[in-house]
């Protein structure tokens, strides 16, 4: 086998928050991998290569020798089996649900309505004047959730004093809100601070849009 062809593959792009759920899991668990940008903004996710990976043309996607993998909650549940180092799961079973819902409520209730097909049909369907406020809305909403969820749990991270499963998914949301979404973190206190501890952790920095590969200041 020819050097590199065993590595992992990361579809993935600079700005995209699911993306970057996953290259903090793949950083913490000291897992190289060879990353291959898609630009959103190009169209290059309705490619017919890139959908014959994720047919619903979604980055990231994973590609672990023959198995290929889409969706960072999927993605994220087979590094945590197949790479068992650093686990990101608790074992006690009420924490580890917590980290589902907690997880879910970042990937099911938030970023789908901030994702950019959605904006792009406000801008153009409704206003480009609405793109922000809503996408706003539903972060405060989201937001305003896991203060209550995690209020009795937070130690120095999101379920206790590991980082885990909620902390990937939290870290790109909070970025992506104060960053591009005007997001007043103000009114939510835990979520800032925790924001500052993953800011202390190199393995989140270097997961950051601004250092990928493909960001356009690279
Ligand atoms: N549930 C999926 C969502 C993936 C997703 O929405 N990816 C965004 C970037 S964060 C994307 O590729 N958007 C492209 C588009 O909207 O055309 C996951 O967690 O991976």
């Amino acid at each position: 086998m020819a050097e590199g062809e065993n590595k992992l593959k990361l579809y993935s792009y600079w700005r995209s928050s699911c993306s970057f759920r996953i290259r903090i899991a793949l950083n913490l668990k000291g897992l190289e991998y060879q990353y291959i940008p898609v630009n959103l903004l190009k169209g290059e996710q309705f490619s017919p290569e890139f959908q014959k990976l994720n047919p619903i043309g979604y980055v990231p996607v994973l590609v672990d020798g023959d198995i290929i993998i889409s969706d960072s909650f999927a993605i994220f549940m087979y590094l945590e089996e197949k790479y068992p180092q650093h686990p990101l799961l608790p074992s006690d079973l009420a924490k580890k649900a917590l980290n589902f819902q907690a997880a879910n409520i970042v990937s099911s209730s938030i970023q789908p309505l901030q994702n950019l097909a959605v904006l792009k049909y406000i801008e153009e369907k409704v206003s480009p004047d609405e793109k922000i406020p809503w996408t706003k809305f539903h972060i405060e909403k989201g937001f305003e959730a896991l203060e209550k969820l995690l209020k009795d749990h937070a130690g120095e991270y999101a379920t206790g004093d590991e980082v885990s499963m909620a902390d990937l998914f939290l870290a790109p949301q909070i970025l992506a809100g104060i960053e591009r979404f005007n997001v007043d973190m103000a009114k939510f206190p835990l979520l800032s601070r925790l924001n500052e501890a993953y800011s202390e952790l190199p393995e989140f920095q270097n997961a950051k849009p601004e250092n990928q590969p493909d960001a356009p200041s690279a």
